[in-house]
């Protein structure tokens, strides 16, 4: 639980929310049922009960956006009821509904939400005392909804720039390493569920070396962005391209049997060998291949795709090795192999 809490930010602002409804309602409630002010008393009960079941919701579905967009609408409603109630002393309870209204949900529909709260309050015209109070109700909710606005916008391009600088390579614009383990075990969970295929492919830039100390460690990175480019420009959307680290780099293939792996994968070798131009004119890249199978973990699959790319390194490069699955033969035609130690590739 407290894990959730941690890691989940909205649902720890939904959590959050419920507590303060139960604590910041419930007396108001038990109030004006001892007051006799039952309509009143039994709005707060239905408000407290659906902001609960919005909370036990996202608990138990991890449906945080659905959940979040309830509970806004629940909390502007419940401010609007308790105002049309109470008159000017239940205004202010629309305050920091509108403003919860921007950790619940996104930016665009808590100013639709807090609008829609705004608006019904002067349709009704019976909370306010005055035209001059309705005024200046109408443009202090402006003022609050604009701030908060400006504010979740900047919090939001903030928290996708952090996100991005975590699962992208800076060079390549393709996605980085960390990102790829969670893909590869995303697609294993995936595999087990619903016998997705999956299909990895490792492949290194051959003797890059020579790019950075021929033309200079600028041209080499030129070369890369290029690579990415070019096999982000030959497979499918769905397919995912990481920066594996330095010159090598991963391809996660869902979807893609074992019958018909070799072929894309040469398509690939090919298209490298007879596009990527670099200052040192054309270059190669060997590729190391696995499919994915039932015994498998992201860990002992990547590694057989791994051993494969060694292997197509020792025996020459510019080639595409497949290892088979040991337990389910049939991935491609593969080259028998030792396992490898890695990278001591002899040129
Ligand atoms: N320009 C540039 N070079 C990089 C980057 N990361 C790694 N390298 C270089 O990539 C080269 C890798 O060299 P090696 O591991 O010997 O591999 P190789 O020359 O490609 O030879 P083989 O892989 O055996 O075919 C080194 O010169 C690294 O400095 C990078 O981000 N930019």
């Amino acid at each position: 639980m407290f894990y959730r809490l941690r890691h989940d930010f909205q649902l720890s602002i939904i959590t959050l929310l419920g507590a303060c409804a139960v604590f910041g309602i419930t007396p108001f409630a038990i109030f004006r049922f001892i007051t006799g002010n039952a309509l009143a008393g039994l709005t707060d009960l239905v408000i407290l009960v659906s902001i609960c079941a919005a909370v036990v919701y996202a608990w138990l579905t991890g449906d945080n956006r659905r959940a979040g967009f309830c509970l806004a609408m629940f909390t502007c409603t419940g401010g609007v009821m308790v105002a049309t109630l109470l008159g000017d002393v239940g205004l202010f309870w629309l305050y920091p509904a509108m403003v919860t209204s921007f950790f619940l949900t996104v930016p665009f529909v808590a100013v639709v939400v807090n609008s829609l709260a705004v608006v019904a309050l002067v349709i009704e015209d019976v909370a306010f005392d005055s035209h001059e109070q309705m005024l200046s109700f109408v443009t202090t909710c402006v003022v609050v909804s604009s701030c908060a606005y400006i504010f979740a916008r900047r919090n939001e391009h903030q928290r996708e720039r952090l996100e991005r600088l975590a699962t992208h390579d800076p060079l390549t614009g393709v996605k980085n390493r960390r990102a790829m383990e969670e893909e590869l075990q995303a697609a294993v969970a995936n595999y087990s569920r619903n016998r997705m295929p999956y299909a990895l492919i490792i492949f290194d830039l051959d003797h890059f070396k020579r790019i950075n100390d021929g033309f200079g460690h600028a041209r080499g990175d030129e070369a890369l962005v290029e690579c990415a480019e070019l096999i982000r420009r030959c497979t499918r959307k769905s397919d995912q391209l990481f920066r594996f680290g330095g010159e090598e780099f991963v391809l996660l293939m869902p979807g893609v049997r074992e019958s018909g792996i070799r072929a894309v994968a040469e398509n690939l070798r090919h298209k490298v060998a007879s596009e990527l131009l670099t200052p040192a004119g054309p270059i190669t890249a060997s590729f190391g291949v696995s499919c994915l199978d039932g015994t498998d973990d992201a860990e002992s699959w990547l590694a057989r795709a791994d051993e494969a790319l060694y292997e197509a390194k020792s025996l020459g490069r510019n080639r595409v090795v497949i290892r088979p699955s040991p337990v389910e033969p049939g991935c491609g035609s593969g080259t028998a192999g030792s396992p490898a130690s890695r990278r001591r590739i002899p040129d």
